[in-house]
């Protein structure tokens, strides 16, 4: 049995091929509003392998100049990104547990050569709240490790349907995606793989009670 390091889940199939279908209806949607761009790293302006784009309130951006942060608006057109779809809410409901939406949902494409280095999710302010994500489209390899760079990491397949939660003492465990395998799914005409990570970025305010 693969042992994930505490807080770290993985959700085999749990989401239906219609639910799948749908939100990959959803993401063509979103991408028609707001369109894919080329992250890339801070400082080196080296580019990402991946596509992105983020529904929300708001999404995650990265260019040379500024790095990693989130923004109401799409780098490229100024466009406030689209909402995000009723069913991540409700997935988020059902497995964040925690009592307030997501704010960002970064959508990640990747083709059969892409792939994401071993990272941190660590530009939102609120840790309390787990990163959930989403796998559709073709397999990926996908590593998690532990809270610094150098711990002990674990490998295991993710596919179309699964779902990822970060969460607890595994919020800032170090993931990446090590490959693709191609023509793996047939969710997606062209194949590829669509990652969703749905993430809450601001503490919540506090309200009087
Ligand atoms: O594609 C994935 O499964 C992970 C994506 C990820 O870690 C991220 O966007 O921060
Ligand atoms: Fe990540």
């Amino acid at each position: 049995m693969l042992v994930l390091p505490k807080g770290v889940r993985h959700m085999p199939a749990y989401l239906s091929r219609t639910v799948q279908e749908e939100l990959v209806d959803e993401v063509r949607r979103i991408v028609q509003q707001a369109p894919l761009f080329v992250p890339a790293m801070p400082r080196t302006g080296k580019e990402m392998s991946v596509r992105m784009t983020n529904c929300g309130p708001l999404g995650w951006v990265t260019d040379k100049e500024h790095g990693y942060r989130y923004q109401p608006a799409h780098p490229l057109t100024g466009a406030p990104w689209p909402p995000i779809p009723d069913a991540l809410l409700d997935l988020w409901r059902e497995v964040s547990g925690y009592p307030h939406p997501p704010e960002a949902c970064l959508i990640n494409f990747y083709t059969a050569d892409a792939k994401m280095g071993l990272h941190q999710d660590r530009d939102e302010t609120d840790f309390s709240a787990p990163v959930v994500s989403v796998s559709l489209g073709d397999d990926c390899l996908f590593r998690v490790g532990q809270t610094t760079r150098d711990g002990a990491t674990k490998s295991f397949r993710l596919q179309s349907g699964d779902v990822v939660v970060l969460g607890g003492e595994g919020r800032l465990c170090f993931h990446g995606v090590d490959r693709i395998y191609p023509s793996t799914s047939a969710l997606l005409k062209n194949g590829g793989r669509i990652n969703l990570t749905l993430r809450r970025v601001t503490k919540p305010a506090v309200t009087a009670s």
